[in-house]
């Protein structure tokens, strides 16, 4: 099982990963390891001494001073204790490999990182600054510094006050609640002990969210600074506001040390001679003081991280399967070179053809719609075409005689049938075009759909719209092509007419023999509405040919090319196309590849996290030894 050590250096490895791979809790809609893993976190009001008992605990100057909001960005403060007589250094983690032996300049680069980040206005920001210092004089330990709490935005320019006054304020507090609230975070409650405790921010926000006083550690500031005559043992001794931790104090240096420098181990022995030798506090000097409090924090961390590690770890193999899960869903990231990405898109393509043909072949809906067209809609058509009104007696009369001219019809008038019959045929151009136009836009639909349907597509929003493209010009080049084909049909009908019709109609069996009325009756009504009648049965017999050749014709023209060859004319400019435009056709919606980009680093941070657990947890699975 692995040392108390090793489980702190553990966790602050996890959290450098944290913020290297951009989690620092908050709401990106990803699983954050950040919440999960423990922390002490230190707040309290603006003065309080915060600073002061940070710098304590680490023996070193070097937090930013100044008037107002200084610590504008959470500071992740990991101490790692090295063996006496190493030199003490600190390192941030964006500057890898730089070593500040100057803690001076430490200070100068948490200013300059925290301007780099929220710029010279003056705004906090949540992204944490991670300072590691190496040192014989620590703990192992990791301490996070906020902002301190604050009612007035004291400090800010003037300028960014008057667009948001109050905003600062609040954003501080809702940054800080955001730590404390976490039930994994250990609060380290900064308060002066020359003010009133009952009103200090620090105690009134770990009341809120810590009523029970378990994740609590009360630290008085400034004893030294007390009223003469008043001291706080009823505090320090857990009466007047007990938490399940004992109360600290601590005496830090006064601003006139700071401007005496006196140096930071001067101060630590400063104040184990003040509770030495104070007559109030004297009796608990051995749990006073910052370097005592260091201890007990280094303990206390180190034996929650011990506590939660089981959960920590179940969370982590959770959260893996998820972004694992989430990541098959988003599907893998584009190839970069052109032969794979034509691979790809090809891939694609084929896979919206197959739920296309599906659709028009069945087990998708889609294709009945077709027969639909020629089930019901082209026999309706062709039932509602208005050969009454062509074939009315009084119109078949005008055709008739305007075929006959000034020589009437001797004994049938061919030219006026002929009239007849070509006007009748060329109502059923309406119809035949009619059932192209319907079978057209059916299957346009079908592509919407079919794209729509090709989960594989999702991701490429230009690839889609130029599939939709070329689908939709294929479609208008078979719809030309049945239209053709169709109207050729009809065409044909009336180029050459079915002799055997007429041929077999019953002869005009002339009454009684009686020639003289027979040739009058040429003229009358009857034999008008006997033309009409046979031109109408001879309409009849053609409706019913292409009532059935024009659904094999639509079929044969539009169909039939749109399962064989929909994409064929794309597939030949795909391969005419560069590498740089069929990249353009994988340009993946910019929101799923933030997506897929923010879950693959999520993981890897998981991923992370768990051989880090592992190898404290498992060290002799790693190094095996032989046995
Ligand atoms: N005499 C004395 N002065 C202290 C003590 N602790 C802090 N101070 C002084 O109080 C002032 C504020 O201390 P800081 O440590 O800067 O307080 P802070 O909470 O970090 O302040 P902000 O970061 O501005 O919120 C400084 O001048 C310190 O020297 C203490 O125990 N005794």
């Amino acid at each position: 099982m692995a040392t108390m050590e090793s489980l702190i250096v553990t966790v602050n490895r996890i959290q450098r990963a944290c913020t290297v791979l951009g989690d620092h809790g908050g709401d990106t809609n990803l699983p954050t390891l950040w919440e999960a893993l423990p922390s002490v976190v230190v707040v309290g009001g603006q003065s309080s001494g915060k600073s002061s008992v940070l710098e304590s605990i680490v023996g070193r100057d070097f937090l930013p001073r100044g008037s107002g909001i200084v610590t504008r960005r959470p500071l992740v403060l990991q101490l790692h204790k090295t063996e006496r007589g190493l030199q003490e250094y600190g390192e941030f983690l964006h500057l890898p490999k730089k070593k500040f032996t100057d803690f001076s300049m430490v200070r100068k680069e948490i200013q300059d990182e925290t301007d780099r980040m929220t710029g010279k206005s003056k705004q906090i920001s949540p992204v944490p600054i991670h300072l590691s210092i190496y040192s014989p004089n620590v703990v192992n330990l990791t301490l996070i510094d906020l902002p301190g709490l604050t009612k007035v935005a004291v400090g800010i320019p003037p300028a960014f006050l008057l667009g948001q006054p109050e905003s600062i304020v609040q954003d501080i507090e809702i940054m800080v609640r955001s730590y404390v609230e976490k039930p994994n975070c250990i609060i380290l409650a900064i308060t002066p002990a020359n003010q009133d405790i009952a009103t200090s921010d620090a105690m009134k926000l770990s009341r809120e969210v810590d009523p029970t006083g378990e994740r609590t550690f009360g630290v008085l500031t400034k004893l030294d600074l007390m009223d003469k005559g008043t001291n706080a043992i009823d505090v320090l001794e857990g009466r007047a506001y007990p938490l399940q931790h004992p109360w600290v104090g601590i005496v830090n240096r006064s601003q006139a040390d700071i401007k005496k420098n006196v140096d930071m181990i001067a101060s630590r022995r400063k104040e184990r001679e003040f509770f030495a030798s104070s007559p109030d506090y004297g009796h608990l000097a051995s749990k006073m003081g910052s370097e005592y409090l260091a201890k007990v924090l280094s303990k206390h961390l180190e034996s929650v991280i011990r506590a939660r590690l089981p959960g920590i770890t179940s969370l982590i193999n959770k959260s893996i399967e998820e972004l694992e899960a989430e990541l098959s869903h988003l599907g893998r990231s584009v190839a970069v070179d052109a032969g794979a990405q034509l691979y790809t898109i090809l891939e694609l393509c084929r896979a919206f053809d197959r739920i296309f043909k599906e659709h028009l072949d069945g087990g998708r809906p889609g294709g009945d719609r077709v027969y639909g067209v020629f089930d019901h809609q082209l026999p309706a058509a062709l039932r509602k075409l208005p050969f009454d009104r062509h074939l009315s007696l009084q119109n078949v009369r005008k055709v008739v005689s305007e075929a006959d001219g000034y020589q009437p019809h001797l004994i049938a008038p061919e030219q006026g049938y002929r009239r007849l019959i070509d006007g009748a045929l060329n109502y059923f151009r309406g119809p035949a075009e009619a059932s192209v136009d319907a079978v057209h836009f059916l299957l346009k639909e079908l592509v919407r759909r079919s794209i729509a349907e090709t989960q594989e597509l999702k991701r490429f929003p230009t690839l889609q719209a130029e599939i939709a493209a070329a689908a939709s010009e294929a479609l208008e080049r078979f719809r030309e092509e049945s239209k053709k084909t169709t109207l050729r049909m009809v065409d044909m009908e009336s180029s050459y007419l079915t002799v055997d019709f007429f041929r077999k109609l019953p002869q005009e069996v002339e009454k009684g023999g009686n020639p003289t009325s027979s040739s009058v009756d040429r003229y009358a009504e009857s034999h008008f509405r006997k033309i009409g009648s046979n031109v109408f049965s001879y309409v009849g017999m053609v409706s019913d040919t292409l009532r059935n050749t024009i659904p094999k014709a639509v079929v044969y023209c539009q169909v039939r090319e749109a399962k064989q060859s929909l994409l064929d004319h794309f597939y030949i400019q795909l391969g005419k196309k560069e590498g740089k435009q069929l990249a353009q056709l994988l340009d993946e919606d910019p929101a799923l590849m933030e997506r897929r980009q923010q879950c693959v680093k999520r993981l890897e941070l998981y991923k992370s996290a768990r051989d880090e657990i592992d190898s404290v947890l498992w060290p002799d699975e790693t190094h095996p030894t032989a046995c």
